[in-house]
């Protein structure tokens, strides 16, 4: 039988892990997925979200271990996701006078997902005591639904975060100091770029929301995904502040392109010269060797986005217009306008491939200094070193304004 996880006396981590999923909604998940959920032993029973319908056994196994399922008083929904919300109906069959507190905007989504099972709605500010313990509600709507809340365990200090701060990685140990912490951030970095990026501004403001609780509210925080933060909360925090939601744009460069013969390739090692020429931490990617959710990794904070492919039937190659679809929807027009884009690429007779690369990142808010850089077949030498020298002048130009 499978155990619960102790994470303070009283407090179990009741979750299951996904070692070999390797693909979570279309983003790669190499280091496999958890679903967490958490049980407070206290006057009222009560779990924290629960987990995805298929860890339904592990997820019972671990609340058995410490106590009969049926004995569950309090459900809190976080997050209406069914990773998150897929066995609320399984508790409830179990103990049905389970009461289950979610957001106003939970209630109609956990109805048209599991039919009315009775929700209670809270809002930011409300409170529930259950025994010894207060749970306070936060409401933080888009990130990454509408219906997004996180949850203070006021005596025990543990934010139990959902979504936000949580990474993609299955491991034996539950607690950050117990894993490779740079794998760790790795991973909550990417979680972010592929998952909660679009809600900058919302995510931001869940930030400043747990920085107002004050510096000595929070012992750990308890995410959804991934391990548990208590020796590097503070580290987590301060990552999520300065780095993913500030918006901050670094000196840094994704060159993410196809290419079927070899020429679109070229311009893109050349545009990669001129980068790392001018000192700018460049990241060559060819979409047929790296998936979509690592480009989306890097192009995070990267002033710098080029965008390759040859012509291919008077339009772009699939992968580069699905990394274009997936950039648009991870960052909308408003968070692109200092990102300076290029486009560029080979073609035989029509250079409608390139062209229409430049189209979409105006369309997407980018600054496009240069016209796209496309060349009729193989490039030259010579008009690779002038590729080369305009990505150093445009660098130059953006350091000197
Ligand atoms: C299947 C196929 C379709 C193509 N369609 C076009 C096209 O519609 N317009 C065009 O200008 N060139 C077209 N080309 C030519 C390529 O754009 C050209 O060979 C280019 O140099 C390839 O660049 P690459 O080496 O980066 O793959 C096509 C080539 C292939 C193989």
């Amino acid at each position: 039988m499978l155990s619960a996880v102790k994470v303070l006396p009283d407090v179990y981590w009741v979750g299951g892990v996904d070692w070999n999923a390797r693909e979570f909604h279309g983003y790669t998940t190499e280091d496999g997925i958890t679903y967490n959920a958490y049980l407070i032993l206290d006057e009222k029973v009560t779990l924290v979200d629960t987990a995805k319908i298929t860890f339904k056994d592990e997820f019972l196994q671990r609340i058995a271990s410490v106590i009969d399922p049926s004995k569950i008083d309090v459900v809190i929904c976080n997050h209406v996701e069914m990773d998150h919300s897929g066995n609320i109906p399984t508790i409830k069959e179990l103990a049905p006078s389970a009461q289950v507190y979610c957001t106003p905007q939970a209630v109609k989504e956990l109805t048209a997902h599991y039919g009315d099972l009775g929700y209670t709605p809270v809002k930011t500010g409300d409170t529930l005591s259950i025994g010894r313990r207060t749970l306070s509600f936060v409401q933080t709507p888009m990130v990454h639904w509408p219906d997004n809340m996180v949850t203070l365990d006021v005596e025990d200090k543990i934010l139990f975060s959902n979504d936000a701060f949580g990474q993609h990685f299955a491991s034996s140990a539950r607690f950050d100091d117990e894993n490779d912490i740079h794998e760790v951030m790795k991973q909550a970095r990417k979680y972010y770029a592929n998952i909660v990026q679009p809600y900058r501004m919302q995510a931001a403001n869940a930030v400043k929301a747990v920085r107002s609780l004050g510096p000595d509210a929070i012992d750990l925080i308890a995410p959804a995904h991934g391990i548990i933060w208590r020796s590097y909360v503070k580290d987590i925090l301060d990552a999520y502040e300065n780095v993913f939601v500030s918006g901050k744009l670094e000196d840094k460069a994704l060159i993410a392109y196809d290419s079927m013969w070899g020429s679109t390739d070229k311009i893109a090692h050349a545009i990669c010269d001129g980068f790392l020429a001018e000192g700018v931490s460049a990241h060559l990617m060819d979409l047929k060797a790296n998936h979509l959710s690592d480009a989306m990794d890097v192009f995070l904070d990267s002033r710098y986005v080029a965008v390759g492919s040859p012509t291919l039937n008077s339009n772009m190659m699939p992968l580069t217009s699905s990394f274009l679809t997936y950039m648009r929807g991870l960052s909308p027009k408003q968070n692109n306008g200092d990102r300076i884009g290029f486009a560029f690429g080979s073609y035989g007779w029509a250079p409608l491939g390139p062209k229409n690369i430049q189209a979409e990142l105006e369309a997407d808010g980018f600054q496009t200094p240069e016209a796209p850089f496309m060349f009729n077949w193989i490039p030259t030498q010579e008009y690779l070193d002038q590729v080369r020298e305009k990505v150093r002048a445009v660098v130059r130009a953006q350091r000197e304004a």
